[in-house]
C-alpha cells in the first residue's frame, strides 16, 4: 500500500509525484498503472486512445482507494493540443505510445515511422522546453542483428559473447537494407533515441531511455477475432496463445530458429519503478531491461508453451503441435529478423541494482493460466450453448491464484480483453477430428466495437489523415 515512509536506493524519502503516462492503455502501461496505484502514492495522468486494459483501475463503482490518483485522458498525441498542458502538469512524462507489432513494420512502414519518430517529437520538445523529466520507451530492436550473425555458420567466434551480447554503450545498431522494411521500426526508434540523447547533451533534458527485451505477460496485445481484428497478427506470445486456445498448430516462422530472451512483465515493471523513483541514478542512462537467463529459440518457446498449456488447461496435446511457415507467407515482403538478443545487464545492475527473477516456465505458467481463464473459459462451446449461463457464473466466481487480483477481476467481471470486432468468431481447428472444436466468443462492449470498427475499417486512412495535420 501507499506509504509516506518509502525511501529511494540512497535512503532518501520518495516524494509523491504526478506522472504523465502516454500509451497508458497498452500492455506495459496497464501493468505500470496497476503497480503505481497499488503500491505508491504517485498520481497518473493516463493518456491513450483506448482504455480497455486499465478500465478496472478507472471504474468509479469499484471504489478504489486510488480513484483520485488516476485520471484518463482519451487523446491521440498526433493531433491534440492538450498534450503540452498535460506534460506541464506532471513532474515526469513516460512515453509508451507506439506501433510496435512486427507485422506492421513491413506492411505499414509509413505509419510505423510516423508513430515511432514523428509523433514522439512533440513529447520530447515539450519535456525539453518545460524542463520536465522524460522516460522514453525504445526497444532492443535498435541493436538489430548481432555481429556474430555475419560470421560463417561454423565459425567458433559465434560462441564468443563479444559477438552477440548487446551492450547499451558499445554495441552497434545493425539493420538490413532499405528494402527490408522490417527495420523501419528499429530505425525510427534509433533516431528518436539519438534526438533525446542530443536534447540531453545540448539542452539539459533529463531523460532515461528504456530498451525492453521481449517483455511478456497477461494483457499483451490481442487475440485475433476476440479482442483484435481477425486478420491481425500480434506479437509471438499472443500468436501462440491464440493457436493454443483454438487448438491449431503453432506457426514457426522460417523454422523458428531465431532466439529471444523473455522477461516477465512483473519483473520488468520493478525495473521501471526503480527508474521512476531514483532519478539521480537513472537520468542520462539507456537501460537494457531483459532476462539473459531465459533464452530460447522460437521453436523451443512454442514447445514449452504447448506443454504449459496442456498443464493449465487440462486439454490434450495436438497431434501436430507446430507447423513451419515462411516469413514471406506469414509477414509478407520486406520482413527480416533479429537473430539473437542477449541483454548485457551491467549498467542496470550498477545503477539500480535490478535483476530479473522469474524463469521462463513460471512466467508462461502464470501467463497462460490468465489467457485460458480470460479467453477459453469465457467462450461457450457451440454444442453446449444452453449451459452458458451456468458457466458464466462459474467464471465470475473464479478465485485469483497465480496472477494479480486486478487482472483476474478485470478478466472475469468486466470481460477485459473481450472487446471483439465481431459478435462471434467461429473457429475450427486444423487438428484431428477428435481435436476439432467450434467456439463462439462473448459479445463485446458497445463503445469498444464502435471505436475499434472505425479504426479497423481503414487503419491506413486513419493514420494518413492524421499525418496531414
Ligand atoms: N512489450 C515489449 O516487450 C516491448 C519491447 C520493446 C519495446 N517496447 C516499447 O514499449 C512501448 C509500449 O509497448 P507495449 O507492449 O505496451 O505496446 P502496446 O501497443 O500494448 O501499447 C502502446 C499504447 O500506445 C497507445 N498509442 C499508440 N499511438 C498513440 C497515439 N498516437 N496517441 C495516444 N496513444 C497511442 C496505444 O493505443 C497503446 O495502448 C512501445 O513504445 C514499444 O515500442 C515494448
Ligand atoms: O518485444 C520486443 O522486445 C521487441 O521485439 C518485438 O519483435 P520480435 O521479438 O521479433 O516480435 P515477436 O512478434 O514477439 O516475434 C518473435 C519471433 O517469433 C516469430 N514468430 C512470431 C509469431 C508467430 O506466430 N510465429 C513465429 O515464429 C517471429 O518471426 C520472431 O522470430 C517487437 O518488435 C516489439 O514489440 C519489441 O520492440
Amino acid at each position: 500500500m501507499a506509504s509516506s515512509a518509502r525511501v529511494d536506493l540512497d535512503g532518501n524519502p520518495i516524494k509523491p509525484i504526478t506522472i504523465c503516462m502516454i500509451g497508458a492503455g497498452g500492455f506495459i502501461g496497464s501493468h505500470l498503472c496497476e503497480k503505481l496505484m497499488s503500491e505508491t502514492p504517485h498520481k497518473v495522468l493516463a493518456l491513450d486512445v483506448y482504455n480497455d486494459k486499465i478500465k478496472h483501475l478507472l471504474e468509479p463503482e469499484n471504489a478504489h482507494p486510488w480513484s483520485d490518483r488516476i485520471q484518463f485522458h482519451r487523446l491521440n498525441i498526433k493531433q491534440d493540443s492538450r498534450l503540452e498542458g498535460l506534460i506541464k502538469m506532471a513532474d515526469l512524462t513516460i512515453n509508451l505510445a507506439a506501433i510496435c507489432t512486427p507485422a506492421d513494420y513491413n506492411t505499414r512502414p509509413l505509419d510505423t515511422i510516423y508513430s515511432n519518430f514523428i509523433d514522439a517529437l512533440p513529447v520530447v520538445k515539450y519535456c525539453s522546453e518545460n524542463n520536465k523529466r522524460l522516460i522514453h520507451f525504445s526497444t532492443c530492436e535498435v541493436y538489430g542483428k548481432t555481429i556474430g550473425s555475419y560470421l560463417p555458420k561454423d565459425s567458433p567466434l559465434r560462441q564468443d559473447p563479444a559477438y552477440y551480447v548487446l551492450k547499451e554503450d558499445e554495441s552497434p545498431c545493425i539493420f538490413g537494407s532499405i528494402e527490408k522494411q522490417r527495420w523501419s521500426y528499429a530505425c525510427a526508434k534509433q533516431l528518436i533515441e539519438r534526438l533525446i540523447y542530443a536534447e540531453g547533451a545540448e539542452n539539459g533534458l533529463e531523460f532515461t531511455i528504456v530498451r525492453p527485451f521481449n517483455w511478456i505477460g497477461p494483457r499483451m496485445d490481442f487475440i485475433p477475432g476476440i479482442d483484435g481484428p481477425s486478420e491481425g497478427v500480434p506479437r509471438v506470445l499472443a500468436c501462440f496463445s491464440n493457436n493454443l486456445l483454438r487448438r491449431e498448430p503453432l506457426k514457426l516462422v522460417d523454422g523458428g530458429q531465431s532466439q529471444r530472451t523473455f522477461v516477465y512483465i512483473k519483473d520488468a515493471i520493478e525495473a521501471v519503478m526503480l527508474m521512476i523513483e531514483n532519478p539521480a541514478r537513472a537520468n542520462g542512462h539507456i537501460f537494457n531491461v531483459g532476462n539473459p537467463n531465459n533464452e530460447v529459440t522460437v521453436r523451443q518457446l512454442g514447445e514449452m508453451m504447448t506443454e504449459v498449456y496442456v498443464k493449465v488447461s487440462g486439454e490434450p496435446k495436438l497431434e501436430t503441435p507446430t507447423i513451419d511457415v515462411s516469413s514471406q507467407e506469414f509477414y509478407g515482403v520486406g520482413y527480416d529478423d533479429s537473430d539473437k538478443r542477449i541483454p548485457d545487464m551491467t549498467i542496470i545492475n550498477k545503477q539500480l541494482g535490478w535483476n530479473p527473477k522469474t524463469s521462463l516456465w513460471d512466467l508462461l505458467e502464470s501467463t497462460l493460466t490468465y489467457q485460458h481463464r480470460t479467453y477459453a473459459e469465457a467462450d461457450c462451446n457451440m454444442e453446449s450453448k444452453q449451459s452458458s449461463e451456468s458457466s458464466k457464473k462459474k467464471e465470475g466466481s473464479e478465485n485469483e491464484s497465480s496472477y494479480s487480483v486486478g487482472a483476474i477481476a478485470a478478466g472475469a467481471a468486466a470481460g477485459i480483453g473481450l472487446l471483439a470486432w465481431g459478435l462471434s468468431a467461429l473457429v475450427s481447428s486444423a487438428g484431428s477430428e477428435s481435436e476439432r472444436k467450434k467456439k463462439t466468443m462473448k459479445a463485446p462492449g458497445k463503445d469498444d466495437i464502435i471505436q475499434r470498427e472505425e479504426f479497423e475499417r481503414d487503419p491506413k486512412g486513419y493514420f494518413r489523415d492524421l499525418r496531414k495535420n
